[in-house]
């Protein structure tokens, strides 16, 4: 890897945390944005994020940290960004330093909610990067399980297969593995399903469902991403790949996933408000199941479980009645 590769992460949660850590194995120097101040103190005295993956050690000295992201963004050609799609309008109005000629790689699994666009498309149309420049970090990867080394998997995506290679080269190492791919927007779509999946998954775990069911759910939920996808990019492409059907699996059945762990509330009876009250961290499909059960209205694809969580978390219905009405579609 060239040491002059310039690559800084915009995020301060878990998956930016993870992503400086792989970026860390292999770069002498990184940039990394994030809001807080106080984490950005903490990490250059105690080599930790204090508030996320806090298990992951750190190398200050490899680290340009700043607050500023105009600063980061500025010194910058390739930027990762890591930020929950909910807050991800807000952050980038910050900008005044043009995104035009730098490569965006996303590493958020989701849609920004005031757009309605998936990440790659947001960067592309309201701030005007080519699209080969734009490209998606994906694939059954939790923060927690990097910062333990355990091995992983990830899908880097690119219209540009040079600047695929180059991330690809950044990232990969002892316990990263990497695959590249020219499927941005259905590696992204999956991504952001997978979410509102393992929300699913959660609420049934919640609600005393048993694994039996919960693999009728996942063998169900591939089909529905498989459809949806279809619906908004068509092309070719193995949905049992990891960056699909991996991704879907890894979030519907691990302890780490931050959707399923919301899902089994909501199953258990918290409301939403106490559900994330009680999170220290983001579940994306919440946010992401509004702007996929409007996308799917107007592509007419036929979602039971995104239709079944939508009416759960935004149409104020039951649980136990919108689940088991579910079952019966289920086969
Ligand atoms: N955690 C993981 O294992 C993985 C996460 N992702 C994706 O990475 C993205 C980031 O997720 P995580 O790092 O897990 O989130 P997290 O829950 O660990 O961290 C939340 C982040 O949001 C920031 N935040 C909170 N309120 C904010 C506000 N009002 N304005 C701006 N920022 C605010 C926090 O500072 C923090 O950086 C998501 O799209 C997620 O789907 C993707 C793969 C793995
Ligand atoms: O996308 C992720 C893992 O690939 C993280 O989301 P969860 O924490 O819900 O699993």
């Amino acid at each position: 890897m060239s040491n002059s590769t310039k690559i800084a992460v915009i995020g301060g949660g878990s998956w930016a945390t993870a992503i400086v850590k792989m970026l860390s194995e292999n770069l002498e120097s990184v940039g990394w944005y994030m809001r807080s101040v106080y984490a950005i103190e903490h990490i250059k005295r105690n080599k930790h994020n204090p508030n996320y993956l806090s298990s992951a050690e750190l190398n200050p000295k490899q680290l340009i940290l700043s607050s500023d992201i105009n600063e980061i963004v500025a010194a910058y050609d390739i930027l990762i960004f890591a930020i929950p799609s909910a807050f991800l309008k807000t952050e980038l109005e910050k900008l005044t330093v043009s995104l035009e000629n730098k490569t965006i790689f996303s590493a958020i699994k989701g849609i920004v909610p005031e757009t309605g666009l998936i990440v790659g498309e947001h960067f592309q149309q309201v701030y005007n990067v080519p699209l080969e420049n734009i490209g998606v970090i994906s694939g059954p990867c939790h923060a927690e399980e990097v910062a333990m080394e355990r091995l992983s998997y990830l899908t880097i995506a690119c219209q540009d297969p040079a600047k695929a290679k180059i991330l690809s080269k950044a990232i990969a190492g002892r316990y990263i593995k990497t695959k590249i791919s020219d499927d941005i927007v259905g590696t992204e779509y999956a991504a952001m399903l997978k979410n509102i999946y393992a929300i699913a998954a959660g609420i049934a775990h919640g609600l005393g469902y048993g694994d039996n069911f919960q693999a009728v759910l996942m063998s169900n939920a591939i089909r529905e991403m498989k459809r949806y996808i279809k619906k908004v990019h068509r092309m070719k492409r193995n949905i049992n790949n990891s960056a699909y059907l991996g991704d879907l699996l890894v979030t519907g059945y691990s302890t780490f996933s931050r959707n399923r762990m919301f899902g089994n509330m909501i199953g258990k009876g918290y409301t939403v408000k106490s559900a994330m009250m009680e999170m220290s961290m983001v579940a994306e499909g919440y946010y992401a199941v509004k702007s996929a059960y409007e996308i799917k209205q107007k592509t007419g694809t036929r979602t039971p479980i995104i239709d079944a969580v939508y009416a759960v978390l935004y149409g104020g219905k039951e649980a136990k009645d919108q689940f088991e009405k579910l079952t019966n579609k289920m086969n």
